[in-house]
């Protein structure tokens, strides 16, 4: 079947970003199809934060537009882009330490319902049994059920990922981006994340991943996009891209093999 505009689901079409006289991105022209799992890597200071700070409107490109379910994403706010269902997984969680896990997954589902955080929403939690239903199952399905009752602050760094993950899913995302979601791990907590995305790949959400980590981008990613110098230097299958000259040279003047993990 041939790839159409019904199935992309996000294209960066012709975006650009300069701070000051620094091009962190040029040209980027990237396709995410629907279901897919798609990674983009890229050396230190290649414009891969750039990139997802663009989709998700912390940024203004300097030229360009990003286009999400149809519609142009670029000039609106970050939560607007957030309540369309592209929904950001930080690289250093957001959580609210002095509350419960359980509290801190129901949050996210009443702010969408709400259309914003209000001082008063952890007073009905009790009342509010679908919500919390869905936060038991979802904390299930991350490993955390046990831990559901303590406070989010008190979790290890891998454990509070897996929340941060489960407040993600509960808003129902469309479009999931990762932002180097194993980063710090230890190998046996990452290895646990990358079943638990498996498992998530599974069910057919499409996702945006940026990981440092061949490992875990070979064991997820459908697609790979390499960027250096703020450009898309090579894309494809993931097989194709590995053995990709281009790829090799820019990681360390090519005495990098992305292929390992690091
Ligand atoms: N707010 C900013 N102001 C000025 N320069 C910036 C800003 N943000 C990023 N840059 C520069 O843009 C380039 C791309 O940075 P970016 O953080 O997007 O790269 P990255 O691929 O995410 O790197 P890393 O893997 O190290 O996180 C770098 O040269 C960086 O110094």
């Amino acid at each position: 079947m041939s790839q159409t505009d019904a199935n992309i689901v996000l294209h960066v079409a012709d975006v650009h970003k300069n701070f000051g006289g620094l091009h962190a991105l040029s040209d980027i022209d990237l396709q995410i199809e629907e279901g897919k799992t798609h990674a983009i890597i890229g050396p230190n200071g290649a414009g891969k934060s750039t990139l997802l700070n663009v989709i998700i409107g912390r940024l203004a490109p300097s030229r360009g537009a990003v286009v999400f379910d149809g519609k142009v994403l670029t000039g609106k706010k970050p939560h607007e882009i957030n309540q369309m269902g592209v929904v950001r997984v930080f690289q250093t969680p957001e959580i609210f330490p002095e509350l419960s896990v359980l509290q801190n997954v129901m949050a996210p589902a009443f702010a969408k319902r709400d259309g914003a955080f209000k001082a008063n929403i952890f007073m009905p939690l009790d009342a509010e049994k679908a919500i919390r239903q869905e936060a038991e199952d979802i904390l299930n399905d991350v490993g955390l059920f046990e831990r559901r009752q303590s406070h989010a602050g008190a979790l290890s760094r891998g454990d509070k990922r897996r929340m941060e993950l489960a407040m993600c899913l509960i808003q129902h995302p469309k479009l999931l981006l990762l932002d180097e979601p194993t980063a710090g791990m230890s190998r046996h907590d990452t290895n646990t994340t990358i079943a638990l995305l498996q498992k998530i790949k599974a069910s057919g959400m499409t996702k945006v991943i940026i990981e440092h980590d061949m490992h875990v981008v070979f064991s997820l990613a459908d697609r790979i996009s390499v960027l250096a110098g703020g450009r898309i230097i090579a894309e494809g299958e993931p097989d194709a891209v590995r053995g990709d000259p281009r790829v090799q040279e820019a990681y360390l003047g090519g005495t990098y093999e992305p292929g390992e993990a690091h």
